[in-house]
């Protein structure tokens, strides 16, 4: 067992033992409070580059499961995307010993086999204390008698780039008459959402991050903007791509989803701010409010940035949610057309299931959208179309494409 540090710049050093890869790392040190589901959150695209410190003492004590597993629609049962994507996990009594019906791995193996840097017996009280006083903070893990890594920002990175599927690949739906096709927007996606509308029907075809939508809107009952890692400003192309979907009166119809970075770039894209939160929001149990009905949701959440609400343009959007905790913006409604996005994550892998039915919101305004006059393509005209331009399922990857 080798001895491992985790420093944070500026800020106290701990020493511990090193549980993972022997190989030592730096980024961005972030916390999260939730009780459970490690293996999603190291998993999530939105993490990258980020070193994850663990509020919950004892971590580890459940394993790791199969993460080749598959579920019905070929998307990965146990993970959230084939990698891990945190560069470091930091905790404070890691579990050497491990039980689970789903488990067939220590996260310790996992970790090394995944290049993950991982401490154990650190005072992670102390470093959430420090973060939340003096805001998030570049961090690293220095594994044995490696010499200390420079501190690197990855934020300052384009990270999207680094996670986003490299070619358009193709979810069909289990059913026979499928109720949808939906184009998907992936920044670094995570699987469970892409099951949330594959359960609900619908036919997913998830493009790249920077793939010009606009020019195909029209071939889709829906589109959807994913979650991912980094600062939403970095995604140049992808909120151009978005601005000349929005302001297309052509589209006005058609039915917009985003959540977390997708809420972000769907902001940027009509012309709101976003900015750093002074240490994020990661967690399971975040209360949100809705302003339309005045209901209190639990969310899930996972993200360093948020949207300024005294930037959205009043005439086109109202805020939809409000952080009871924070009082940030939470989502975002368009006044008039049938767009809406979320900061928190309804699909909630791992976190509470509360906020589900968002998913079920946007298949109303899809099947309102199909039902009118804006969307009277036919069925087959459109697959057809979807062809043309090399779109068919048929000839689409049906999983992820990585680099
Ligand atoms: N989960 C996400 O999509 C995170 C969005 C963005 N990267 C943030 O940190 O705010």
């Amino acid at each position: 067992m080798s001895k491992a540090i985790f420093n944070i710049q500026n800020g106290p050093t701990f020493e511990g033992i090193s549980f993972g890869a022997e190989k030592s790392v730096a980024g961005e040190a972030v916390f999260t409070t939730s009780l459970v589901g490690y293996p999603e959150s190291m998993t999530d695209p939105s993490y990258r580059g980020q070193i994850l410190v663990f509020t919950q003492p004892l971590i580890g004590n459940y394993g790791v499961p199969d993460g080749t597993a598959r579920d019905e629609w070929n998307l990965l049962k146990y993970f959230e995307s084939p990698h891990a994507h945190v560069v470091g996990i930091v905790v404070a009594e890691y579990a050497y010993n491990y039980s689970h019906w789903n488990a067939i791995e220590s996260l310790a193996s996992w970790c090394k086999r995944e290049g993950i840097a991982a401490i154990t017996g650190v005072d992670t009280r102390a470093v959430v204390q420090y973060l939340r006083e003096e805001g998030s903070s570049l961090g690293r893990i220095t594994v044995g008698d490696d010499k200390p890594l420079e501190y690197f920002d990855p934020m300052a990175t384009h990270l999207v780039e680094q996670v986003t599927t490299k070619e358009p690949f193709y979810v069909a739906s289990t059913l026979k008459n499928p109720v949808a096709n939906i184009a998907l927007i992936d920044c670094g996606v995570k699987e469970k959402i892409i099951r949330c509308l594959a359960r609900r029907g619908a036919n997913v075809t998830v493009f790249p991050c920077d793939f010009k939508i606009q020019e195909i809107a029209d071939q889709f009952d829906g589109i959807f903007l994913s979650n991912g890692p980094g600062d939403p400003k970095m995604n140049v192309s992808t909120i151009a791509n978005l601005k000349e979907l929005l302001e297309n009166p052509k589209f006005d119809k058609i039915p917009i989803f985003g959540i977390c970075l997708g809420h972000q770039l769907l902001a940027l894209a009509s012309g709101a701010q976003t900015t750093k939160l002074k240490y994020g929001n990661r967690a399971h149990n975040i209360p949100v409010m809705d302003l339309t009905t005045g209901q209190c949701h639990i969310t899930s959440q996972n993200h360093g940035y948020a949207v300024d609400v005294d930037t959205l343009p009043k005439d086109q959007w109202k805020p939809y949610f409000i952080n009871l905790n924070d009082h940030s913006n939470e989502g975002m409604i368009h006044l008039t057309k049938p767009i809406f996005s979320t900061q928190f994550h309804p699909e909630a892998k791992g976190g509470p299931l509360d906020t589900d039915i968002m998913f079920d919101k946007f298949f109303e305004n899809i099947e309102a959208f199909k039902a009118s006059e804006g969307a009277k393509i036919e069925q087959k005209q459109k697959i057809s179309e979807r062809a043309k331009l090399n779109l068919n399922a048929d000839v689409l990857a049906k999983e992820r494409v990585l680099l």
